[in-house]
């Protein structure tokens, strides 16, 4: 029989208790539970309730089998009911029950020891102890509850069982002297950052959901240093609510010189052991983090002394005697090494490029030049990500400084280069922290100086100051606070006095811990080497991605007045499309194909409208720089784009253009039909030999749904402007009270779009094509809506969203949803439907879309170039064999994981992709999905598979 899964365990089992346990246990399940003998075995002893939600396995240990091997077992059984969640290593059963009070009734006339609303998310649940130690809850609307588990010791887990009493909030012990990390404290320090708040929010909910305290310490370090309570604030469910939508930190932050010395930090030690802070979890930049290491490192010492001078006992100097410590990288300058962005840095970008696509107007108007001084004390990841994203003409960055004279002269003519071409206007940015070879600050003023004076240049200069820090965190920064808020709270409760202090950090697409102190010493080594002048250590020592981002930057800058790269021989023709619909960054793409070609010497083509244009119109044309200049800002795709296949238009035509422009390498950017596109062509090169040669894909399309790839070009775009749209319905859902929206989300077949919105936008839930629209879930979440309604009473910010993929359900559409919900809420509260459609494709691409665009597109060249070699014995021959090699030559370009790196569109489309979905048969983002679900306090059903 298949059970329904509640978040993905529909059976506990216990293995390794005795006989006599085993037989408690069953005595307390039947006569306290009420649950009934469902079938015995071999194995073990099968209980379940009525509604067969749930079953108990209770397993005799077997004779001979080590701790170790019974925990593996345990493990392993695990890993069959695929939980790997949150509660994978937590044995917290829920039973249903439609009876809470009759529930609470029996549990104490069996003298049992039941803690009642432990949980202010659920007030209705209680929980108990079973005699095994597993923590056992009750809820009235059927919702998981959130407690710690029972350790790992069956022994002592009954002992725990013995000691617990209702006034015990937590189910934790002592376990060999070091404490159970319960109370997890976090904090925010140095310059705010967009996405702080929902780095908090998730440190909160994430704590509270596994049974912890949370806590907040206000104005960063300086709120350690002065302790109390008004410094260390307990922190509830709904203290965080409306968090995500909001910029800066709410619970302040400071530059607090005290921190800096040993008895600022020695306060800050007594007044967190003073509160009983068990873990704290640090969002702060460079600074933050290098005071966070070295807090860690003189813990022992700061403890040995407050003990020592009676500051605190000798009881609490063993329980706290290791710092439990991790950090989140927050701060605009995105200049901490070993991560590949910091929480708010994209904002920030997101704030400056607004600005310049602000300035470009006015600046085309008057062709004037503008100098445009952004932030970055030590580094120039903002002015350099500013430049691509705008294509600006020159950057001054503190890692890649030129002598007093070099820079100036360098800057004059290539600005005079792009001026002769015809181009009106001129935008250099400026590094606050930009220095010469000489470690000499260049200030925007002298930068303007130069270009009025040697060029001749109408020049104004704008400093864009404080607003590149305000305003609310863009999706991105959303997603990675919040992902990296949760696994901080995994991480505290994780990490052993052994283990190094991590650092939560981002990999391209992976969140990963890293030792916080080898974090510390790279960024301080950059510091070090670049105030010793040692430029180019400094650049080693930079992450690989600032790297190849400023090695593009250069190249596709250079595009019309180097000499090219490459010797004559080796100079290409090659040609890009648009498939599919449009995604923000597909412009971008082109105008960095288009510049990086010219910089190497290749010709690139462009082909108008699709293949139907090629077919039908011979719409190819030679791109020329002036052309494209600017079109990096630009929405939609100005080639034009359709979502026609060759094989839908004529395959034999279009070979025939190959043929007459000589194509030697092809880039699709498009969604699935250029996935298929790509497929089409390769197969038919055993036909047309024009298409021999190497072609790849940039995956673009808001569905994020391309095989081979985790993301998509415009699925960032797309996020933004469902993320606006949400957040101004949500604001009105909660100024007029007691109201959800239903809001219907695009994405095909794919509930990625889905899922991420309601992540950083906190719907109540999203339904998705991949699950679809179960009765009994969707009953669940209108019990549960009902549920927070009245728990929110009187509470501002309350408006409640539901995301529906438009696939979700056939039946259910976003009216009848809308419409049930209503029906089935009693009055309780109102519901309206709001559909944001094609306003998803977004306006203006989104600056992750056009950096990503850069990389994609120049990472694509560089594919036809390093391929071309493979494919020259076979351009012409009879018979082209069925060679990997070969077919490697036509490639999805993608981001997996942490690594960036192109497959066989013959093995995506033959092994990886359910082609009737148009999907690949994998999704990347299952636990995304898990995490928005548990940080709104939602229990998903899913379906064991059968
Ligand atoms: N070397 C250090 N030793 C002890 N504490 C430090 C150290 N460096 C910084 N701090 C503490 O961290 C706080 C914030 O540091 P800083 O002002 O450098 O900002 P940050 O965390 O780098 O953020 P951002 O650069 O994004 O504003 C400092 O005010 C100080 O309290
Ligand atoms: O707001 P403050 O304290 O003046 O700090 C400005 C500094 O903070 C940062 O914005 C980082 O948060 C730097 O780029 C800038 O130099
Ligand atoms: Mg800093």
């Amino acid at each position: 029989m298949a059970f329904p899964v509640v978040n993905g365990s529909s059976c506990f089992t216990v293995f390794g208790a005795t006989r006599d346990l085993i037989n408690q246990a069953i005595n307390f399940y039947t006569n306290v539970l009420g649950l009934s003998l469902h079938s015995e075995t071999d194995n073990g002893v099968y209980l379940s309730n009525q509604d067969n939600i749930l079953t108990v396995k209770l397993v005799l240990s077997k004779k001979g089998l080590t701790e170790d091997q019974i925990q593996a077992k345990k493990a392993s059984f695990l890993e069959q009911l695929n939980i790997h969640d949150w509660r994978t290593k937590e044995s917290s059963l829920v039973i249903k029950s439609s009876n809470l009070n009759q529930l609470i009734g029996t549990l104490q006339a069996f003298n049992q020891p039941i803690q009642i609303n432990p949980n202010e998310l659920f007030p209705n649940e209680v929980y108990t102890l079973d005699p095994l130690g597993t923590v056992v809850g009750f809820n009235s609307g059927g919702n998981p509850m959130t407690v710690v588990p029972p350790v790992e010791k069956m022994s002592s887990m009954v002992a725990d069982s013995v000691m617990m009493s209702a006034s015990n909030s937590h189910f934790s012990k002592q376990d060999e002297g070091v404490k159970t990390r319960r109370n997890i404290a976090v904090m925010t320090s140095g310059g705010d950052a967009p996405g702080m708040n929902a780095n908090v929010r998730a440190v909160v909910r994430a704590a509270i959901f596994r049974g912890c305290k949370a806590f907040a310490i206000m104005e960063g370090y300086e709120g350690l240093v002065r302790g109390g309570p008004e410094y260390i604030k307990e922190m509830t469910w709904h203290s965080v609510r409306g968090f995500l939508s909001e910029g800066g930190t709410n619970i302040g932050t400071a530059r607090c010189k005290d921190f800096r010395e040993r008895a600022g930090r020695l306060k800050g030690c007594k007044h967190l052991i003073e509160a009983g802070i068990d873990a704290l979890i640090v969002c702060g930049g460079d600074g933050s983090l290098t005071g966070a290491d070295l807090f860690r490192a003189e813990w022992p010492s700061l403890i040995k002394e407050l003990r020592d001078t009676n500051q605190i006992t000798a009881e609490q100097h063993e329980t706290y005697k290791h710092l439990n410590i991790c950090g989140t990288v927050g701060s605009i300058d995105n200049d901490m090494a070993t991560t590949d962005a910091t929480i708010g840095a994209y904002s920030s970008l997101d704030r400056i490029c607004k600005a310049i696509d602000y300035i470009d107007a006015t600046a085309n108007s008057h062709s004037r030049a503008f100098v445009v001084e952004v932030m970055g004390r030590h580094c120039g990841w903002l002015a350099l990500m500013a430049g691509i994203a705008t294509s600006a003409d020159y950057i001054l960055i503190p890692e890649k400084p030129s002598s007093s004279r070099g820079w100036q002269d360098q800057m004059c003519s290539i600005v005079g280069k792009h001026r002769a071409e015809g181009k009106r206007k001129t935008i250099v940015i400026v590094a606050e922290g930009a220095i010469t070879s000489d470690l000499e600050h260049i200030s925007a003023n002298q930068v303007k100086d130069v270009l009025v004076e040697r060029l001749g240049l109408d020049t104004r200069v704008t400093t864009l100051g404080h607003v590149q820090r305000g305003g609310t965190a863009v999706a991105y920064d959303r997603i990675i606070a919040t992902m990296q808020g949760v696994e901080a709270v995994k991480a505290v409760l994780e990490v052993t006095p052994d283990t190094p202090s991590p650092l939560i950090a981002i990999d391209e697409n992976k969140i990963v811990r890293k030792p916080l102190v080898d974090a510390v010493k790279i960024t301080k080594s950059v510091a070090a080497a670049i105030e010793s002048k040692d430029f180019e250590k400094a650049m080693s020592l930079r992450d690989s991605e600032f790297l190849e981002h400023l090695a593009n930057f250069m190249a596709m800058n250079s595009a019309n007045h180097n000499e090219p790269t490459l010797p004559k021989e080796k100079r290409k023709r090659i040609a890009i499309i648009n498939i599919g619909a449009p995604a923000g960054g597909m412009n971008s793409a082109v105008y960095s194909f288009a510049t990086y070609c010219m910089s190497r010497g290749h010709t690139p083509y462009a082909i108008h409208n699709g293949f139907a244009g090629l077919s039908r119109h011979e719409s190819v044309r030679s791109m020329d720089w002036l052309e494209v200049e600017g079109w990096n800002s630009v929405g939609g795709s100005e080639i034009g784009t359709n979502r026609q296949t060759p094989e839908e238009t004529d395959i034999g035509m279009i070979a025939h253009y190959f043929e007459k422009y000589q194509f030697d390498g092809l880039v699709i950017v498009g969604g699935f039909e250029g996935f298929v596109s790509l497929d089409q062509l390769e197969k038919a090169r055993a036909m047309y030999p024009a298409f021999r040669i190497p072609m790849v894909l940039i995956p673009a399309t808001i569905s994020n749904n391309v095989p081979g790839t985790e993301y998509s070009l415009g699925a960032d775009t797309c996020l933004n402007s469902l993320m606006a749209y949400c957040d101004v319905v949500k604001q009105s859902a909660a100024a007029t009270r007691d109201r959800t929206f239903v809001i219907e989300v695009q994405g095909g077949n794919s509930g990625y779009i889905a899922t991420y919105a309601s992540l950083i936008s906190g719907a109540q839930a999203s339904y998705v094509p991949e699950e679809g629209i179960a009765l009994d879930q969707l009953e669940m979440d209108i019990k549960s809506l009902k549920e927070s309604f009245a728990v929110d009473r009187g509470l501002a910010k309350s408006g409640k969203l539901i995301l529906k993929s438009t696939n979700a359900s056939k039946v259910l559409t976003t009216q009848v949803l809308a419409d049930i919900m209503k029906e089935e809420s009693n009055g309780e509260f109102d519901t309206k439907t709001a559909i944001p459609g094609h306003v998803q494709q977004g306006g203006l691409p989104s600056p992750i879309d056009r950096t990503r665009a850069a990389r994609f597109a120049i990472k694509a060249v560089q594919f036809v170039e390093e391929s071309s070699d493979v494919l020259y014995d076979y351009k012409y021959a009879m018979d082209f064999p069925d060679d990997k090699k070969l077919t490697a030559t036509a490639a999805v370009l993608g981001i997996k994981s942490s690594k960036m790196r192109f497959k066989s569109i013959r093995q995506l489309y033959d092994f990886e992709t359910e082609i009737g979905k148009r999907m690949p048969k994998k999704i990347h983002w299952a636990k995304t999905r898990d995490v928005a679900d548990q940080l709104v306090g939602r229990s998903r059903i899913t379906r064991a598979p059968a």
